[in-house]
């Protein structure tokens, strides 16, 4: 199975996973990227057994509305039953690295607000160690240069990803050369940084649940599994 195929066997059972939680009122977090769109894609066909869903990025809303699923703003409802979503890296703890889509802030608060998280992935994501990949940082525009010196001293190396504006109107530092031992202690110490609008560890709140797409098939994981 190439990557594809393997997003899409975890956007199927992703779906399989949620279909039996839905109820006509349940509103869901939705999430960015590949393997999420695949998701979307999927949940169309379940669009009368849920009320409405919140989007982490303009993108994922617009695919959302495409499939005539209702979008409301986090703002409007009462918190989310279920957030499904991508990641570029995940540990044993389900701890993740995400934001490769840019789209870092807004899923965080859709995770924040959710009842449930399920992460989908490939198994190319799966580390033991998260910083391979990455990590993404949001900052305010005019606070990017002085974001970058701080981070350079938590011993990273910020590489501006240029051209790319947010939903939220922030830049994108993408850290490299961390290797994340302590991810609680460093999302927090990074988000301490003035000019940090978030960055993107998921240590706080984890996933729940990983469904973790192999060549032998999805796998169930949860934290230290
Ligand atoms: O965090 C994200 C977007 O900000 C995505 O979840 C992450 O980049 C994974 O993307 P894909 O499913 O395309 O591999």
């Amino acid at each position: 199975m190439n990557q594809d195929q393997l997003k899409l066997a975890v956007a199927q059972a992703a779906l399989d996973y949620i279909a039996p939680k839905l109820a006509a009122n349940s509103v869901l977090g939705i999430g960015t990227g590949s393997t999420a769109n695949f998701f979307i894609d999927g949940l169309a066909a379940l669009k009368s057994q849920f009320k409405s869903a919140v989007a982490s990025s303009e993108a994922s809303a617009k695919r959302l509305r495409g499939h005539g699923i209702l979008v409301q703003d986090l703002n409007d409802t009462n918190g989310l039953d279920l957030y499904i979503d991508g990641a570029d890296e995940t540990n044993a703890n389900l701890e993740l690295i995400k934001g490769g889509g840019a789209a870092l802030t807004r899923e965080k608060i859709v995770a924040a607000a959710a009842k449930e998280f399920v992460c989908i992935a490939d198994e190319s994501k799966q580390v033991e160690t998260l910083g391979q990949f990455p990590l993404p940082v949001e900052v305010i525009p005019m606070a990017r240069e002085y974001v970058a010196r701080e981070l350079s001293r938590l011993g990273g190396t910020p590489i501006y990803r240029e051209g790319v504006i947010t939903d939220n109107g922030g830049l994108i530092l993408d850290v490299e050369g961390l290797s994340i031992t302590a991810p609680c202690e460093l999302e927090r110490q990074i988000n301490q940084i003035t000019g940090v609008i978030t960055n993107g560890l998921f240590a706080l709140r984890p996933a729940d649940i990983l469904l973790l797409g192999t060549a032998s098939g999805v796998k169930t994981l949860k934290a230290s599994d």
